[in-house]
């Protein structure tokens, strides 16, 4: 079985991500860009972060009108990411035009609640009921609209994997034993995450602000 996680390169400095990739790059299994980095970086950053030879998720969050996010899906073929992040809550017509824009080898899979919010979070943007009915109804519209899978924390991803079987599922909020939760609510470990159902790992600040980043990540690939 391949590593399934992902490494979240959530740094200002292309060299630094560049390097970090390169350092780790044994002990994972694809590298993560996310808006921090295209932001800064855009789709010359992606091109030198291809060089390290790993899958590439590019984890923009489409969020906006079905052509606006087409035209998105379009311009990022040339980058070949292996997967692609559009918000589920954009609707149904957005996710259906999205999957159809994307590459043929690209898998495009919806953000359903993030992981930095709980469920008195969820109550304040208007939403009535627990993350875990949100979770599994943005699911259920995601697999309708033909999208590969989703993103979701590891408390909800053992009951999306058993109403969604042939689903690929994202899990970020990822903290091993005793590690720094910061600005994370849903958190699980890996290994809890993985036992769940998990395709892909996404694991960001406890290999790259770890002292020892090799031995961080090897030790979260121990527990697998
Ligand atoms: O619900 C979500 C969706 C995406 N993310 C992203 O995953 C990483 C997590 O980084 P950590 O440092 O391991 O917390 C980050 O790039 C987020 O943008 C998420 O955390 N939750």
């Amino acid at each position: 079985m391949s590593n399934p996680v992902y490494l979240a390169l959530d740094l200002p400095r292309l060299d630094a991500a560049k390097a970090l990739a390169e350092t780790v790059k044994g002990h994972i299994g694809g590298l993560k860009l996310g808006l921090e980095f295209f932001c800064a970086h855009g789709a010359h950053g992606v091109h030198e972060i291809a060089h390290v030879g790993l899958p590439i998720f590019l984890d923009l969050k489409l969020h906006d009108i079905p052509n606006t996010v087409a035209g998105a899906m379009q311009a990022i073929h040339v980058l070949e990411p292996a997967i692609v992040t559009v918000h589920a809550s954009g609707g149904r017509a957005m996710m259906e035009d999205a999957k159809a824009a994307a590459g043929e080898h690209t898998r495009v899979v919806a953000v359903t609640m993030l992981t930095s919010l709980d469920e008195r979070d969820l109550a304040r943007t208007g939403v009535t009921g627990t993350p875990h009915e949100h979770v599994l109804r943005l699911a259920e519209l995601a697999e309708a609209a033909g999208l590969d899978g989703i993103v979701c924390s590891g408390h909800e991803v053992g009951e999306v994997h058993r109403q969604w079987k042939k689903g690929f599922f994202v899990v970020p909020g990822l903290r091993p034993a005793g590690s720094t939760v910061g600005d994370q609510k849903r958190v699980v470990t890996p290994r809890q995450a993985r036992d769940d159902g998990a395709s892909v790992l996404v694991i960001g600040r406890p290999i790259s602000r770890a002292a020892d980043p090799v031995q961080a990540a090897r030790e979260i690939e121990a527990t697998l």
